[in-house]
């Protein structure tokens, strides 16, 4: 059974479509990344699917429920990170977590289980208003994962994060995942989308343009490679000559060949003892935002 259908999927502000008949299914345990820069429509198609908005066209079901008007019956089963302006006022971290794990009958040592997990143990006491905007995004997910829902929901989970903190949460949500969660995230970090997801989902202008795994998406590119041939390994005549190279010259790191038959090319220069230093590039998710959409992706 699918975790999420979207279908037809429309929210118009004015005369700006945000969200643009937008179909997508995914399935249980998956994990599904929608890509995209500022203002592609992520957030607003998100708020649908959580039935925290109001589509102008289109149905949404979530684990097999409709979820507008507000559906009760999945709250339970969903977590949705709520933006940091959305904590209870004045409460310190721990009681934050504690309030939103008692909604849901969780009792208090597995919220603080939780903010050792989001690794914020030592911030336990402080007021919610007088954290740091990573650590009120990381407790924000604490309090969206609490209750151990069945479906997850993160809006650019990382956006504030310092690296050390966004590898943590990409383990986090790995493991979350690996334990059959269905978990949705939306980001503007490709490499965030090609670390975590099993599918990504490229949004611009409001519009889903391609749906598939981050390998899948770069091997429809149907980029040549570039294997790049460590500094006087190999002269240019003699890797012009390998049969599958369609050009080689040289480039800052070495000797640039441009093929499509890698594997191949990779075996002669293996059988001729030029391995040493070899580095072999394909196509990237930046390449592939490129040839949907005619523009470089600048998130
Ligand atoms: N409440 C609103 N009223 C009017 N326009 C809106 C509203 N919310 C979003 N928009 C517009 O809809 C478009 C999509 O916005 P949305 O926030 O969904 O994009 P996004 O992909 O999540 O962007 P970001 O990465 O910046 O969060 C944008 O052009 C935005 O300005």
């Amino acid at each position: 059974m699918s975790a999420i259908q979207v279908t037809g999927l429309t929210k118009r502000y004015g005369e700006l479509t945000a969200v643009d008949d937008v179909t997508l299914s995914v399935g249980e345990g998956e994990f599904v990344g929608v890509l995209g820069p500022n203002g592609a429509g992520k957030t607003t198609l998100l708020e649908m699917v959580e039935g925290l908005r109001r589509p102008d066209g289109g149905q949404v079901e979530v684990l097999g429920e409709a979820v507008w008007p507000r559906n009760p019956r999945l709250q339970p089963r969903i977590g949705v990170q709520l933006q940091a302006s959305s904590f209870f006022e004045r409460l310190t971290a721990r009681e934050q977590i504690r309030t939103f794990a008692s909604l849901y009958g969780v009792g208090g040592a597995i919220a603080d289980e939780w903010l050792e997990r989001v690794g914020l143990t030592d911030k336990a006491d402080a007021r919610v208003e007088d954290l740091s905007g990573g650590q009120a995004q990381r407790l924000s997910i604490a309090c969206a994962l609490v209750h151990d829902p069945e479906l997850v929901f993160l809006d650019e989970p990382t956006s504030a994060l310092d690296p050390q903190a966004r590898r943590n949460l990409w383990d986090l949500l790995s493991s979350l995942n690996d334990t059959g969660r269905t978990v949705v995230l939306t980001t503007h970090y490709m490499d965030e989308a090609e670390v975590l997801c099993d599918r990504v989902a490229v949004m611009d202008h409001g519009r889903i343009l391609q749906v598939d795994s981050p390998a899948a998406l770069v091997r429809g590119l149907d980029a040549p490679a570039r294997i790049t041939v460590a500094p006087g390994s190999l002269g240019a005549e003699e890797a012009a000559a390998i049969p599958g190279v369609a050009e080689a010259s040289e480039g800052v790191d070495g000797l640039v060949l441009v093929t499509r038959e890698p594997g191949a090319v990779l075996g002669v220069l293996a059988a001729g003892d030029h391995l040493a230093g070899v580095s072999v590039q394909t196509g990237t998710l930046e390449d592939v935002f490129l040839a949907l959409t005619g523009r470089e992706y600048r998130a």
